[in-house]
């Protein structure tokens, strides 16, 4: 079912919450919605799901307005991020309630409750235990399973992996994807998070004081952001050395001082492209085109991040950021040159760097 949402205004005490959002959004697509603190974000969810009422516009499914209809009417069933459960069911309980509202009984019910526990990897151990005896990776697992037993057309998540640590999070967040596509469930999900946004999104809308500033696939936005705060909410950006533009850090790259531009052997799947040497263990997936542009400065402070390493480069007073995949062969006072792809820099009309 689309969800239209058109020409969405609301404000607080004078004060405008949301200015005068409009997008469609097709049926069974995942749209992740991003944007500093207070740029309206749970407003909209919570006018679409009925908690909240907008001063002007209108929410449609499928071309008929929800508007008139109360929260627990709308076909939408919202996740948040501190689960909501039934404190005093246990989990099977907790699934069972939508199904029963329906009409459900019997073994439909028991099939029906221990499907959507298996679906969410909770298995037959968890159907008596109540929610205070789950870790937080359980209940939100529970809630979900919670949310699809109603069969709503719209799943909204508010922020609902917030409050887990960062495995637990990859691990639901891949649970989360492919529940939804499963069913062709369509999913409004509010987080601040752009490594989940860019993982599970088919489209990102980002916010800013209300406005909606940016709307597209995220990969196309994260490359071509059309501003410095889009670009910024989805990942860093550092200057370019000696310009006026923008690079990500996983485009500026390290090399040696002393070396020509040469034929990287250790870049097997691009083995016709001319780079230069790069002082990283591990080649990067990202290229260098043969005539790259380049400056030379100082290494700063290097840290490993787990999975890439982060050099600070100073050029010219300036601090850049190099990102890279394996440990960087350079020490903090060595002299390096940084190279980068001109087609990379992000310019930003009024905000040069
Ligand atoms: N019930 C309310 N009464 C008064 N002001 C409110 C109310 N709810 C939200 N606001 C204000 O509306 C604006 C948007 O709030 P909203 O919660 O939608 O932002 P958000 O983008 O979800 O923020 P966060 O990322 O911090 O959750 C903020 O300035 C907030 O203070």
């Amino acid at each position: 079912m689309t969800l239209s949402l058109r020409a969405l205004t609301k404000s607080y005490a004078g004060r405008l919450a949301l200015a005068d959002v409009g997008v469609e959004l097709p049926a069974g697509g995942y749209t992740c919605l991003m944007g500093a603190s207070g740029s309206g974000k749970t407003t909209l969810l919570r006018i679409v799901a009925g908690l909240e009422r907008q001063d002007r516009g209108s929410v449609l499914l499928d071309g008929r307005p929800l508007d008139d209809l109360p929260a627990e009417r709308r076909p939408v069933h919202t996740l948040f991020q501190d689960y909501a459960l039934f404190p005093h069911l246990g989990a099977a309980d907790n699934v069972a309630f939508a199904p029963r509202l329906l009409g459900v009984r019997g073994p439909e019910l028991t099939a029906r409750v221990r499907a959507l526990l298996a679906d969410v990897g909770l298995d037959m151990s968890f159907e008596t235990r109540r929610p205070a005896a789950m870790s937080g990776g359980e209940q939100q697992r529970l809630a979900l399973a919670r949310a699809l037993a109603g069969e709503p057309r719209w799943l909204l998540l508010d922020e609902p992996l917030a409050a887990l640590d960062r495995p637990l999070r990859a691990g639901l967040r891949r649970l989360l994807r492919a529940v939804t596509r499963r069913r062709g469930l369509g999913c409004l999900h509010v987080t601040h998070d752009p490594e989940e946004a860019l993982a599970l999104a088919d489209r990102l809308l980002v916010f800013g004081d209300g406005r909606l500033l940016a709307s597209g696939a995220p990969a196309e936005l994260y490359a071509a952001p059309p501003s410095l705060a889009v670009a910024r909410l989805l990942g860093e950006v550092t200057p370019e050395p000696g310009g006026d533009g923008w690079l990500r850090p996983e485009h500026l790259r390290l090399c040696p001082p002393d070396r020509p531009p040469l034929q990287d052997m250790s870049l097997g799947t691009y083995p016709n492209r001319h780079v230069l040497s790069d002082m990283s263990q591990e080649s990067l997936s990202v290229p260098l085109p043969s005539e790259p542009a380049r400056a030379s400065g100082t290494v700063g402070a290097v840290a490993c991040l787990g999975d890439r390493w982060e050099v600070e480069v100073e050029i010219g007073g300036r601090v850049h950021l190099s990102r890279i995949g394996g440990a960087p062969a350079c020490a903090p006072g060595q002299a390096v040159v940084v190279a980068w792809d001109p087609a990379r820099v992000l310019r930003f009309a009024g905000q040069p760097a």
